[in-house]
């Protein structure tokens, strides 16, 4: 096993290195990180969620964050590698986050999307979805983030498994789905907020996708993803778009944000992360470092308002 020391942040690592890492880091202070595998991936790959927090004999409310659905966002799974670094490395001494995670729980998947994301190393750059097989068509996967059943294949999405934006057979017809719905639904009473890394294009998005009704939450959310936004930009100046998806980016049913919201998860966003399309999904490795300080402080802009809240 690698130690955790020996792993980079500021480079794309394969799922073979991740894996290695969840290993070493889930056991290197038994007091503030533990690890749990929810399910395998369609080729058989464990989705591990480490749960970050003060150990503690009672249950904690949490938040739960994840990454890399989309199997070519590599800044996405870069940043959830970077974020259980700080937690780990900033409790104690960074008085926010030992707060958050003696008051809360964390869950973090590092990678949700395994299979794709191990492709995308392997075979096509480019991939977005699962890799999943069905009978009765040659091409592979659905796409997590139309997979939810939020909506479900009403807009935005496609019933062609073709598609890079396939809805699948049905909801949760995606194991990877499945396995993490099942996680929150199993958790819903402590969850208190769900945030899901996506890249690029700059924006801090809340439900609703599949709707261009606003969400009964709307102004909270709003006024939370604008400091959020403003937190991030105090940084590097990185410029981010605040606002409900349908009218932000566009309409899309499906998702994981809103199939959350719905659940009763208040607080559900969806970051698009660097860049605005210059580089796109092929974000230089020398901008990892950046992204990830910067989208720390908006991520724990989120949890220092949820956890007062
Ligand atoms: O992947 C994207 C690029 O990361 C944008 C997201 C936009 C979106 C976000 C939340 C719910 C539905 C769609 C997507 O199309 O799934
Ligand atoms: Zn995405």
């Amino acid at each position: 096993k690698v130690s955790p020391r020996a792993h980079s942040y500021t480079k794309y690592n394969t799922w073979d290195t991740i894996q290695s890492w969840i290993a070493s880091i889930s056991t290197s202070n038994s007091d503030l990180i533990s690890k749990q595998v929810i399910g395998n991936t369609f080729e058989g790959r464990p989705m591990t969620v480490l749960k970050l927090g003060k150990r503690s004999s009672s249950t904690k409310p949490a938040i739960f964050m994840d990454c890399g659905i989309h199997a070519r966002e590599w800044i996405s799974p870069a940043f959830c590698q970077w974020f259980v670094k700080e937690a780990l490395s900033t409790y104690g001494s960074d008085s926010q986050m030992t707060s958050l995670l003696n008051q809360m729980d964390v869950f973090v998947l590092p990678v949700f999307n395994v299979d794709g994301y191990d492709f995308t190393h392997k075979s096509n750059r480019m991939w977005r979805k699962t890799r999943s097989r069905k009978s009765g068509t040659n091409c592979f996967g659905a796409d997590p983030n139309r997979n939810f059943n939020a909506g479900w294949c009403t807009a935005g999405a496609s019933s062609n498994p073709c598609s890079d934006t396939y809805c699948g057979s049905t909801p949760e017809s995606e194991i990877e789905v499945k396995n993490v719905a099942d996680f929150i639904r199993r958790n819903k009473s402590i969850i208190k907020a769900y945030i899901t890394i996506h890249s690029y294009s700059q924006l801090l998005l809340f439900p609703y996708s599949y709707t261009y009704e606003l969400a009964a939450d709307h102004s909270e959310l709003l006024k939370v993803a604008e400091g959020a936004s403003a937190a991030l930009r105090s940084l590097y100046g990185t410029a981010y778009t605040s606002g409900p998806g349908a009218a932000t980016i566009y309409p899309a049913a499906g998702g994981s944000d809103d199939w959350a919201y719905d659940l009763g998860v208040k607080y559900s966003y969806t970051f698009e992360l660097r860049d605005t399309g210059r580089y796109g999904f092929l974000l230089p490795e020398s901008q990892i470092k950046p992204t990830c300080e910067e989208t720390m402080l908006a991520v724990k802009y989120i949890a220092a308002y949820v956890q007062k809240n």
